[in-house]
């Protein structure tokens, strides 16, 4: 597989590592996409890697190099830049930056490039899971979804929640944000991906309910939600070990990615 990447950011860089071990899905080569001007760092950053890398600065350059799957890891600035140009060049392309879907006005034009170009959004299941039952119970009727997203203070650096809090002295559990996933995503652009992807496998972006909580005691980035439906009902809670790279990211959504790649290369897809 040639494999597309648009951004150099922590997911690329573990993923690229990751691709490079043995045993890993059969990668063969690899086409960066970066910031204007990051190109040259970038190609010396990545010089020594056991992979061919090939480092580009706008989509045009990135299709044209015939890569047979993008994976977008650049943040929801990333998604608008760039993914509409992949799909609609017909190249299926990994969507991690899920949140970038709740805007509207983007989502149809993404789908839209995906129908004109024959290409598919595939959107992983990032740092969280039981995205397969909650999308097939949205299939048996009503579904109701509560979301909760809490992390260590100072992953919440950044966001709207330094307005609410001192995240540097904080010393107890903090709700600071209550309402809808759309309304999260939009806010937490790095930090609720998870609820966007919740939302558009269950309820939809305005009928799930999304908490996000600092709290200094929490073990690492938790992902804890219920669903009801009238076929099931369960509750999820995922204590994620945050990246060495962006304490924002959980390291399971770099092998959410990687689990992308290998299914679609293996013969079983599971
Ligand atoms: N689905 C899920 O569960 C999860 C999704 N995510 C999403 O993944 C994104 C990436 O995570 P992570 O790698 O940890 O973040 P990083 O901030 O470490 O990396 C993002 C990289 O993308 C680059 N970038 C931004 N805009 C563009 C652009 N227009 N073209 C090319 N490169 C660009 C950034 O460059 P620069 O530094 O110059 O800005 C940066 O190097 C997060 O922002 C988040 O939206 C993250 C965690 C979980
Ligand atoms: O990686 C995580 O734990 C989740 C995350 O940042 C997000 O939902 O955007």
């Amino acid at each position: 597989m040639h494999l597309g990447v648009i951004g150099y950011g922590n997911i690329a860089q573990t993923l690229l590592d990751l691709l490079s071990q043995p045993g890993a899905p059969a990668v063969t080569r690899v086409t960066l996409l970066v910031r204007p001007g990051k190109a040259e760092a970038v190609a010396e950053a990545t010089g020594g890697s056991a992979l061919p890398v090939a480092t580009v600065e706008t989509a045009e350059a990135l299709i044209a190099g015939g890569p047979d799957l993008v994976v977008e890891c650049a943040g929801h600035a990333g998604v608008t830049a760039h993914v509409t140009t992949v799909l609609r060049a017909g190249i299926d392309t990994v969507v991690v930056s899920i949140g970038a879907m709740s805007d509207d006005a983007l989502a149809a034009e993404l789908k839209a490039a995906a129908k004109a170009g024959g290409a598919r959004i595939v959107l992983p299941a990032g740092a969280v899971g039981g995205i397969d039952l909650l999308s097939s119970l949205s299939a048996s009727g009503p579904v109701e979804v509560t979301y909760r997203g809490i992390k260590p203070p100072k992953a919440w650096a950044g966001t709207p929640a330094e307005a609410v809090a001192d995240l540097d002295t904080l010393d107890h559990a903090l709700v600071f944000f209550e309402g809808t996933a759309r309304e999260a995503a939009s806010q937490f652009p790095k930090n609720a991906n998870v609820a966007a992807t919740l939302a558009l496998a269950g309820a939809g972006l305005d009928a799930t309910r999304v908490e996000l909580i600092a709290d200094p005691a929490a073990a690492g980035n938790i992902h804890a939600y219920e669903v009801r439906s009238s076929v099931a009902t369960y509750s999820m809670k995922i204590e994620n070990l945050p990246s060495k790279g962006n304490a924002k990211t959980s390291v399971s959504t770099i092998y959410s990615v990687l689990r992308e790649i290998r299914n679609r290369l293996a013969v079983v897809a599971i």
